[in-house]
């Protein structure tokens, strides 16, 4: 069965291709030899004025060295629809994040007050805890707390966020969000279309596909670029089932991302043992004769997930490496064309990228009802770069903007990642970072419309969640990318998680959401009242109830006797206070508050983060550090700085 997809539209609208000449070049190949291509940029935009320093960072207050290790996070958690708190809990309890360690800052760590605010608060960030008498001057974090005009209801907040109204400068690179949004008045708008039909009788006869004879078609394939052969599954049809505002059909709702990723979830254990593992990969090239002429031969598995495994193939002709993605196989309750559809999903967002900063898809195959998704290879993971500790301040910046330059282009493309992880990204031999892992993407806005198409369901792994995918119903996917990017950030900066799960059941995060007592006239109850009331957090388990006063003091006792450091500070103060600012907006509780994109890269420390890049082929290497290319475990690739 030839599955293509469709990609003109997308393509073809100039609104929606990246602007930078960075997506131009995003070849990379391998086999060309590092010193052919790089080209160190002479005059740096901001250089740093001393020598990389390895972790623990020098201007890192109270750095506070991790002794446990940073667990990988695989599965991403599905829960259909709402959250179901009974469900998330036995997730907590199951999932891998329970072997996390979270941030705890040993009491002793912790500066006074006086000494936080001269010494140490970047003056953005400053802003948010000096605040006593004067409302203006509190953070929007805690401003819900005050009777205010601006309280927005859950009603509003549900509603569809205006596309970025603070943008604040221009940002170069990216079309702005005002380039998006399209003409209200074009008819060919998807809320000015007739619905579409749901009685097949209906359906004129030239959108009507035979179904596939898998008898008489043994391997097939399709190719990147090639979009205009057969196709029974168009982008269109596959960015309409993500459309949840659509009630008119049902059948395309059930065939969202969301029902992908659940599905993987709960059938993650015997994935794992499943094909690819249990056979050898000789018995596998006989059964995928195709892509093994194609591709070459199979070689060792570098990594699996709920989605299937991912193996590297190498061509013999030309020595040139693949990886491959072997999906899961197909459930026995899902229709053949059901699975087909679920599993080119991914396929179909990942090939209608093309940017320096996200994995380019080359290809989907189809062999003995098998998928084969094969993609450029990366040999280094973010993962094991930063647990190598090797990792410099200038180093985490450029992997952090690099990573950012991905999201903007995605954003920019109308579509949002929802798993941004370290697990998820990769990076080539040219120190370019890779976003994969496209299987929970979802399309947030279509091309020429003005609506943002909100997103459902517990979507994402646990330590990197944004609170809001288990309070509301509907959110915003790209206030969650960029929750998930301050995490990342924060996991690079400190080899730690800030805490295994956005609920105030967990400790770390209970602490980060409270404004510190003795810094507002709300008490801590109050505060998380508030937050709760509000569907900023969820309680966690129900039998949870905020401390009052008495159990705080309690607590101190038992902690030693020193203060606790509630609210953002508390994380803040270990990172260098050039970055506080950002990362206090893009852990903004409130997604309708938090940066988005184009206020991130606005940001004078981001916009200042001088960043290895590709321009016309070429590596433009910051001079201001090298980079730690690490492998996974088991790679041959040995650990090398460039
Ligand atoms: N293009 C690539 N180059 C190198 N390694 C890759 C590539 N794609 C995937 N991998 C490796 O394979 C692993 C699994 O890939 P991927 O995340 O796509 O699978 P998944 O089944 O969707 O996983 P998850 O359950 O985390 O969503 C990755 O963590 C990464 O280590």
């Amino acid at each position: 069965m030839v599955t293509a997809c469709n990609m003109s539209e997308l393509h073809s609208s100039p609104k929606f291709s990246f602007q930078d000449n960075q997506s131009q070049d995003d070849s990379s190949p391998l086999e060309k030899t590092f010193q052919d291509k790089v080209h160190i940029e002479e005059t740096p935009k901001y250089p740093f004025e001393r020598d990389a320093t390895p972790l623990p960072h020098e201007d890192v207050e109270h750095s506070h060295e991790p002794s446990h290790p940073l667990p990988r996070v695989r599965s991403p958690i599905q829960v259909n629809d709402y959250v179901d708190h009974k469900l998330a809990e036995d997730r907590y309890r199951s999932s891998a994040a329970k072997n996390f360690e979270p941030i705890s800052i040993p009491n002793s760590q912790i500066p006074s007050e006086d000494e936080d605010e001269d010494d140490h608060i970047s003056s953005q960030a400053s802003t948010a805890f000096r605040s006593k008498d004067n409302t203006s001057s509190i953070h929007p974090l805690y401003k819900f707390d005050l009777p205010s005009n601006e309280e927005d209801s859950d009603d509003h907040h549900q509603e569809s966020k205006p596309s970025s109204p603070s943008v604040l400068k221009t940002v170069r690179g990216f079309p702005s969000s005002e380039d998006l949004i399209g003409d209200p008045n074009d008819p060919y708008r998807r809320t000015r279309r007739a619905p579409s039909k749901s009685d097949p009788r209906e359906i004129p006869s030239q959108f009507i596909f035979k179904k596939p004879d898998h008898k008489h078609h043994h391997s097939s394939h399709h190719h990147h670029g090639n979009h205009s052969n057969s196709s029974s599954l168009s982008l269109k049809s596959l960015l309409h089932s993500h459309d949840k505002h659509d009630k008119s059909d049902k059948h395309e709702k059930h065939h969202s991302s969301l029902d992908l990723r659940r599905f993987f979830k709960s059938h993650q254990k015997s994935d794992k043992k499943g094909v690819s593992k249990s056979r050898s990969s000789s018995n596998i090239q006989d059964d995928h004769f195709g892509l093994f002429k194609k591709y070459g031969k199979f070689g060792r598995i570098l990594g699996s997930g709920a989605g299937g495994s991912v193996r590297i193939m190498k061509r013999s002709s030309d020595g040139k490496i693949f990886a491959v993605k072997e999906f899961r196989s197909r459930r026995p309750s899902e229709s053949e064309r059901e699975y087909a559809r679920k599993v080119t999903a991914e396929f179909c967002v990942g090939s209608a990228l093309h940017h320096t900063n996200i994995i380019e898809t080359l290809d989907i195959i189809e062999e003995n009802k098998k998928f084969f998704e094969v993609m450029e290879y990366a040999p280094y993971d973010m993962f094991s770069i930063v647990m190598s500790g090797q990792m410099t301040l200038p180093e985490i910046y450029c992997c952090f903007k690099q990573l950012l330059s991905g999201v903007a282009y995605l954003h920019s493309m109308g579509l949002a990642h929802r798993d941004l992880k370290l697990d998820n990204l990769v990076v080539d031999e040219n120190c370019n970072i890779k976003i994969i892992d496209f299987g929970s993407a979802v399309v947030y806005k279509y091309p020429f419309e003005a609506d943002i198409v909100e997103a459902t369901g517990v979507v994402g792994s646990d330590p990197y969640l944004a609170p809001e995918t288990l309070t509301k119903k509907l959110y915003d996917p790209r206030a969650v990318d960029i929750w998930s990017c301050a995490i990342i950030y924060c996991c690079m900066a400190l080899r730690r998680f800030p805490w295994k799960y956005p609920k105030l059941s967990d400790n770390s995060f209970r602490l980060f959401c409270i404004i510190p007592p003795t810094k507002g006239d709300f008490s801590e109850e109050e505060v998380l009242k508030s937050i709760k009331d509000r569907g900023l957090v969820d309680p966690g388990h129900p039998s949870y109830k905020p401390p009052n006063t008495q159990q705080r003091s309690e607590h101190q006792v038992h902690a030693g006797g020193k203060q606790e450091v509630y609210g953002p500070w508390r994380l803040l103060r270990l990172l260098p206070r050039d970055t506080r600012a950002a990362v206090l907006h893009m852990l903004d509780l409130d997604p309708v508050r938090r940066y988005d994109i184009h206020s991130v890269f606005a940001d004078d420390w981001i916009a200042n983060i001088s960043m290895c890049h590709m321009q016309n082929n070429k590596v433009i290497r910051s001079p201001t550090h090298l980079h730690n290319l690490v492998s996974p475990e088991g790679s041959p690739y040995p650990h090398v700085k460039r």
